[in-house]
């Protein structure tokens, strides 16, 4: 379903991805690990289409992926490390924007969604007002109510506790048996049974623009 080929991003001088390829089926998850500064949040970026490869090609279904942003935007749930909340909204009304941008119902699925994520006695307090760990879990709210196939999530499991962890692992079960795609990025273990790893090597295995032009002249 989702098919990457020869991924490849320069960030300054660095080329931070080299011919990245990776293949997921429905129901599949992918862990992206490898050392701070390999590209995890590049490669999640590109597969967004928030960032443009300098090379390769991301196939959904065959089609190309990226061509059409539009189209690839409502494919995907993505979660940076920032929560995206806005500080003056209330949780609730926070949850009703993606709610509504999905076609659901903006007052009962952001309902459904808080229940899941154990959010319901915040609804009504600002997000400004909420610690680190509950604006994950609103934030991991919001991707639950994207209603898109493909889940990018950029460390979902950060400033989590261990009753927090165990809604994350119902929430990734769910949406892997309805046939949903999850890629992760990660420096500690996710609760995602039979996913595949892709490690990336990091800066000391990858070679700067001067190096590979130095290559190219000998
Ligand atoms: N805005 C930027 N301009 C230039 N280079 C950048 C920029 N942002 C990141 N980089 C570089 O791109 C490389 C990859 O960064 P990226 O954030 O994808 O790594 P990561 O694997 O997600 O790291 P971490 O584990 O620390 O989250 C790093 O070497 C970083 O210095």
């Amino acid at each position: 379903m989702l098919n990457v080929e020869n991924i490849s991003v320069f960030r300054g001088e660095r080329l931070v991805l080299d011919s990245v390829g990776l293949r997921l089926d429905a129901g599949e998850a992918l862990l992206l690990t490898g050392p701070n500064g390999a590209g995890k949040s590049t490669l999640l970026r590109v597969l967004a289409g928030l960032r443009k490869p300098e090379g390769g090609h991301v196939l959904w279904a065959g089609i190309d992926a990226l061509a059409d942003r539009t189209t690839h935007a409502a494919r995907v749930a993505y979660l940076g490390h920032q929560d995206a909340l806005k500080p003056g909204l209330t949780l609730r009304e926070n949850l009703a924007l993606p709610a509504r941008a999905a076609g659901s119902d903006p007052k009962q699925a952001p309902k459904q969604a808080m229940k899941a994520l154990d959010l319901l006695p915040l609804a009504d307090l600002p997000a400004r007002m909420l610690s680190a760990g509950q604006k994950r879990r609103a934030a991991l709210a919001r991707v639950m109510l994207a209603r898109a196939p493909l889940w990018l999530l950029d460390e979902p499991s950060l400033g989590l506790d261990t009753s927090s962890i165990g809604l994350l692992e119902a929430l990734f079960h769910a949406h892997r048996e309805t046939g949903g795609i999850i890629i992760a990025t990660t420096h500690v273990p996710l609760p995602l049974p039979n996913a595949r790893t892709l490690a990336l090597p990091g800066a000391s295995g990858l070679e700067t623009m001067e190096e590979m032009d130095m290559e190219s002249w000998s």
